[in-house]
């Protein structure tokens, strides 16, 4: 278990927007949460305890019931799980136990667990800020949100959001990824996800996953966490949903799942200018689009339309990323298969036609590990980090992270004299 320091504040800022109204975990603690005896030794370890998806100490959260330590160093803990059947409930319970075996006077520990009262429950999501609007869109958020489009489908958009999102974990950074390809959701896969969200009450908690540590970039620990339509339906049936079921399932995306304080969020849209592309616009005015698109001709086309959608929507096309570029060959050639410039056109076209400057963000050229990273559910930024593909989308991502934010769609705070 990490240092509190670095998990707790995984960022220099802290978005207003998910702040308790207290003022936030440090500035006191929630004591009436607890209704046993916690001993002062055990409690400050606990507090280095994070939950696996909320990622705030457990004593914040109320999770502790009570922790005792008597003279013969046997301690007891007993811990509130959020819900029963808690799919987390031995991660927390190893935590638990492995942090309260370092406090001095500790020989033996045994961790028992209940479950929260709907009181409790209620507390913990004051706590967390829970509030069901869409926080990204409130004029305190620092969450860059990026909203991935393609024309055409299978040109790599969920691979590369994934990727980029991966990378910037990667950096330190905390990172959602809402998986919105209705139709075609994949995002689970490409990152190995083999469970679904927890539910409280009406707050639905994303899976998290950690970057490993071999991946890692500096010394922050990143975290990814990722809801997708895929954890929600049968996997084995088509998803038949028309318009208005969509719009209602992105805008519960956005409002019942608790994401926390994220620097980055990445919306994977379907392909195209579909229903869904079009709520998202509605419900995250402020979100920045990134289109992605192979070189080839007849995917440029597509790409500019869906591109061109922000016209209508007031969005921002922040760049574009071409996707199955030229693929270095052993002897130094280059194998250009779907050809070549095809984003280098978008970029200019769309900057033609939206009259700012939209960039080419990079070009990610063909690569087997990337397709192995996907099929085997490790990104390639963290699988592969030394690949052609893996370097250039870092280096979007780099882009990405230190692009001054677009301004349309977002409150500019001006008071009315
Ligand atoms: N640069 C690349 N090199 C090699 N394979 C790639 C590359 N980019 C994507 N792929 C592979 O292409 C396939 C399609 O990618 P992906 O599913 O990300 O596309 P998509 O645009 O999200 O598709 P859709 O939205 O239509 O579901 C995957 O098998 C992926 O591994």
């Amino acid at each position: 278990m990490s240092d509190r320091s670095t998990d707790h504040h995984p960022t220099d800022h802290h978005p207003a927007d998910h702040r308790p109204a207290d003022g936030g975990a440090d500035a006191g603690r929630p004591d009436e949460l607890h209704t046993g005896r916690l001993h002062p030794g055990l409690r400050a370890a606990l507090d280095r305890v994070l939950d696996p998806e909320l990622r705030r100490p457990v004593t914040e959260l109320g999770m502790i019931r009570s922790a005792e330590l008597d003279d013969a160093g046997h301690a007891v803990v007993h811990v509130l799980l959020t819900i029963s059947g808690c799919p987390l409930r031995s991660t927390i319970e190893h935590d638990v136990r492995e942090a309260v075996g370092t406090v001095d006077g500790v020989r033996s520990v045994a961790v028992e667990v209940g479950v929260m009262t709907p009181e409790q429950r209620t507390a913990l999501k004051q706590r967390v800020g829970h509030t069901r609007t869409v926080p990204f869109n409130d004029p305190g958020s620092l969450t860059r949100v990026h909203a991935v489009t393609s024309g055409k489908g299978g040109v790599g958009k969920s691979t590369v959001t994934v990727n980029l999102a991966a990378a910037l974990a990667a950096q330190g950074r905390t990172v959602g990824i809402v998986d919105a390809d209705v139709h075609g959701f994949s995002v689970p896969g490409l990152l190995g996800i083999d469970r679904g969200p927890t539910q409280v009450g009406d707050m639905i908690l994303p899976p998290v996953v950690e970057v490993p540590a071999e991946a890692r970039r500096g010394d922050r620990e990143g975290v990814l966490k990722v809801i997708s339509i895929g954890m929600f339906v049968d996997p084995d049936q088509p998803v038949a949903w028309r318009g208005p079921m969509l719009h209602r399932a992105v805008e519960q995306f956005l409002t019942d799942v608790h994401f926390g304080d994220l620097d980055h969020l990445f919306l994977d849209l379907p392909p195209g200018t579909g229903d869904i592309a079009i709520s998202v616009a509605q419900l995250l005015p402020s979100a920045e689009v990134l289109v992605v698109s192979t070189p080839q001709q007849a995917a440029v086309e597509v790409a500019e339309r869906s591109g061109a959608l922000a016209v209508q929507t007031g969005q921002t096309v922040a760049g574009v990323v071409e996707n199955m570029a030229g693929m270095p060959m052993p002897d130094g050639s280059v194998l250009e298969l779907f050809g070549s410039g095809g984003g280098e056109r978008i970029a200019r076209s769309l900057t033609r036609r939206l009259g700012y400057d939209v960039p080419l963000l990079g070009a990610v050229p063909l690569d087997v590990a990337l397709r192995e990273g996907g099929d085997t559910g490790r990104p390639v930024v963290w699988s592969a980090p030394d690949s052609p593909a893996a370097a250039a989308l870092r280096a979007v991502a780099e882009n990405l992270g230190t692009r001054r934010r677009g301004l349309a769609g977002r409150p500019l705070g001006l008071n009315p004299r």
